[in-house]
């Protein structure tokens, strides 16, 4: 039974990661150890069996002892513990959810339901790190990963949606401020059926521009709003988040000689915790959409393709209906009128399960089944 070390468990990530382990009994199959930043000594969460007190999580040589270490606790933390970790000889598998080790040359980004080859070659290869995707890299290939991979892509170009989780919790906390603080504005004009709808409007608006609205996070109102910026910039003029999109899919495609150009604006809306993305598509000959759509539909079994009508639309691809759940809905596919290899489609998923913690739980799940 593998020792397996849990970092980062009680951070947002890590609970999402925590709840689906539980739910898929996977405690029962390694011997648990449970690692703070903040909290060693303490009692571990209770998980069905007997388990140590919290480890430190900076503690070199418990972490030495762990034959899996499984961190959802920031890049910061990786920086710090990852070198030092390896190069004092620990030839374990670490499996992280931040991004600073992704396009590390000897790391794979894993995304077990569109990269399992390049998965399996990697841990035949001896290769130990092992690190979650981008959200909004991850979901895009989730949906249309199967288009890539039968080389049926000649570019794309995803407009992204981002929810506020992407930023972390106190994000999350702030939009919901916000919401509060402009419903709160027009609270009176709200409760009057006869007030002017354009009074409220400029009330609204006014109490967005308010030096008093709570930004501290976003720095600008997100609530009845949206940011067209997500992530720094880079020196070409794309944010990091729009810049990850070609880097690490063609990266999870093992196809980074031939990378396939993919590149949009990313936009931070609204949502709480599902990222949604409208995509153009260029193909690289005229496939129909009905065959385009059965590809989609058999690549994985948590796809689920929509049809691009309105009715089905509005009640199966939103945020609202997948938040939660592992289901990644596609659709709005139809051809374009810039020619018949041009096709969009729009995709949602929830950015904490298949965005970020499910890849790393299913890794586990790969390394107990390799022994
Ligand atoms: N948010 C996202 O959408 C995504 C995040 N990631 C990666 O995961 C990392 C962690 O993100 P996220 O889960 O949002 O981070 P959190 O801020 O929620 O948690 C990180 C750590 O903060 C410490 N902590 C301090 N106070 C609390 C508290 N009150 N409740 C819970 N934890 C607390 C915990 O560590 P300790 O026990 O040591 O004190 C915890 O593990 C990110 O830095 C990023 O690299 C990856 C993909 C998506
Ligand atoms: N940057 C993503 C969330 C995230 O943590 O991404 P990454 O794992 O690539 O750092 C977002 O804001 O929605």
């Amino acid at each position: 039974m593998k020792r397996v070390g849990l970092i980062g468990w009680r951070g947002m990530v890590g609970s999402v990661l925590m709840q689906r382990m539980q739910e898929e009994n996977d405690f029962a199959n390694i011997e648990p150890v449970f690692f703070s930043t903040s909290q060693a000594g303490q009692a571990a969460p209770d998980v069905g069996k007997d388990v140590p007190p919290l480890q430190d999580a900076k503690d070199l040589d418990v972490l030495k002892t762990m034959d899996v270490i499984i961190t959802c606790q920031g890049g910061d933390y990786t920086s710090e513990v990852f070198g030092p970790l390896r190069k004092s000889g620990w030839q374990g598998y670490w499996i992280d959810a931040a991004s600073s080790l992704r396009m590390e040359q000897e790391s794979v980004i894993v995304l077990d339901p569109v990269n399992r080859k390049v998965i399996d070659q990697a841990l035949d290869a001896g290769r130990k790190d092992f690190i979650g995707g981008n959200c909004t890299v991850s979901l895009m290939l989730m949906g249309m990963g199967a288009l890539l991979e039968q080389d049926l892509v000649e570019w794309v170009s995803p407009m992204t949606y981002q929810a506020a989780s992407g930023a972390g919790a106190q994000n999350m906390r702030e939009l919901i401020q916000q919401m509060g603080a402009l419903r709160d504005s027009v609270a009176d004009l709200m409760n009057d059926p006869a007030s002017a709808i354009l009074e409220i409007d400029r009330q609204v608006s006014e109490a967005m521009r308010h030096a008093d609205f709570p930004i501290e996070n976003f720095g600008a109102a997100l609530g009845g709003s949206l940011i067209p910026w997500i992530d720094r910039k880079m020196d070409n003029g794309q944010s990091r988040e729009e810049w990850k999109a070609q880097a690490e899919t063609n990266k999870i495609l093992g196809r980074s000689d031939k990378p396939i150009p993919i590149d949009g604006i990313c936009v931070r809306i609204g949502a709480m915790r599902s990222h949604s993305q409208a995509m153009t598509i260029k193909l690289r000959k005229d496939v129909p959409v009905a065959d385009i759509e059965g590809i989609l539909a058999q690549s994985n079994e948590w796809v689920k393709v929509i049809p691009n009508e309105k009715e089905a639309t509005v009640r199966e691809l939103t945020p609202a209906k997948v938040t939660g759940t592992l289901s990644v809905p596609i659709g709005r596919i139809r051809k374009l009128n810039m020619g018949p290899e041009y096709i969009s489609a729009f995709t949602v998923g929830d950015q904490l399960l298949w965005g970020a913690a499910e890849p790393l739980r299913r890794m586990l799940g790969i390394l107990q089944e390799h022994g």
